[in-house]
């Protein structure tokens, strides 16, 4: 099983970095590689350029892809299927148009022309609205173009909003919502290995945010430490050999730790280690 990861770019490291954490680490994968396998032997890792990584999936150089979702619908590939939100890459796709110009909405955009580095989502977003739009295809640098008489708008991604506000661009509409996917090629998307992966990751995700607590408590106390801990599926209890006291574990989101540690003094627990979580597999 191949899975195709970005080999440069913003969505390199997080992406390997997502992989380490999930246990898939990575052996012999030196710079400018083009495969590198991993400590499953059933799993090899591919680097493409994140543009390329729907393409490459679909047609079966790689099983299984880390890329934006932008990407994958600029594609227009049909044989996908998205597996995990990864939940980083976030970004939107938007339509701009200078703010001291007289395009205010899509529509003022009609016989016009729109610079993108997705010509495939542009087109689609046009064709929907009935608007009728020539796509100037770029490269980079898209938000120069209205500037210079290229296009009288762009459709280009924005994240902190600082290049458009540095190009006095103001957004018209958002086109698309993204951040980076975990996605499969269908027709092996329900295979064993490729489950097992989508689970490591998930995995990661689930850990973010969480802590796990460990404590010592008066099984009297008990009752009031389990009301307490908001806990998955309630804490885990054991007991101490030659003591009243019990040990109990609960996973807590780290949100509420602060508050659940003072909560649980109150109540009587004592010894209370706070630890980060790896991984939580449901
Ligand atoms: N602010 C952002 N700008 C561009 N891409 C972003 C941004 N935030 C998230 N992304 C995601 O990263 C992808 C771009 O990946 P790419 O490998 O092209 O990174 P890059 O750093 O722009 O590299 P390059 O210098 O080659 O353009 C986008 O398709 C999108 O999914
Ligand atoms: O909202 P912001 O945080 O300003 O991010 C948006 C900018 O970042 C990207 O460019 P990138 O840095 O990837 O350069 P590129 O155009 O050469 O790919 C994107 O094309 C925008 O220009
Ligand atoms: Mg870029």
């Amino acid at each position: 099983m191949r899975i195709a990861v970005p080999n440069k770019g913003r969505l390199h490291e997080p992406a390997e970095d997502l992989l380490e954490r999930a246990g898939l680490h990575i052996v012999d994968g030196a710079d400018r590689q083009l495969y590198a396998d991993t400590v499953d032997p059933e799993v090899t890792v591919l680097y493409a350029r994140a543009a390329d990584i729907p393409e490459y999936v679909s047609d079966g150089a790689a099983d299984i892809g880390i890329t934006g979702l932008d990407q994958v619908r600029e594609s227009e590939v049909s044989n996908l299927a998205e597996l995990l939100d990864l939940e980083f890459g976030s970004c939107r796709l938007v339509l701009a148009a200078p703010e001291d110009g007289d395009i205010e909405t899509v529509y003022d955009l009609d016989g016009g022309t729109v610079a993108t580095e997705f010509p495939n989502i542009a087109r689609r977003y046009f064709a929907d609205l009935d608007v009728s739009v020539d796509i100037a295809e770029v490269s980079g640098a898209t938000e120069l173009t209205p500037h210079v008489d290229i296009a009288d708008g762009i459709i280009d991604i924005t994240s902190t909003g600082t290049t458009l506000r540095m190009n006095r661009l103001g957004i018209i509409d958002e086109v698309l919502s993204s951040s980076v996917r975990l996605f499969a090629r269908e027709d092996v998307a329900d295979d064993e290995k490729v489950e097992q992966v989508r689970m490591a990751l998930h995995s990661v995700l689930s850990a973010e945010g969480k802590r796990y607590l460990m404590m010592n408590a008066p099984e009297s106390a008990l009752d009031e430490v389990k009301d307490v801990l908001p806990g998955m599926g309630g804490p885990t209890v054991m007991d101490i050999a030659g003591s009243d006291d019990v040990a109990v574990h609960a996973v807590v989101d780290d949100s509420d730790v602060f508050e659940t540690i003072n909560d649980l003094k109150d109540v009587g627990a004592s010894d209370v280690l706070v630890t980060e979580i790896e991984r939580l597999v449901e």
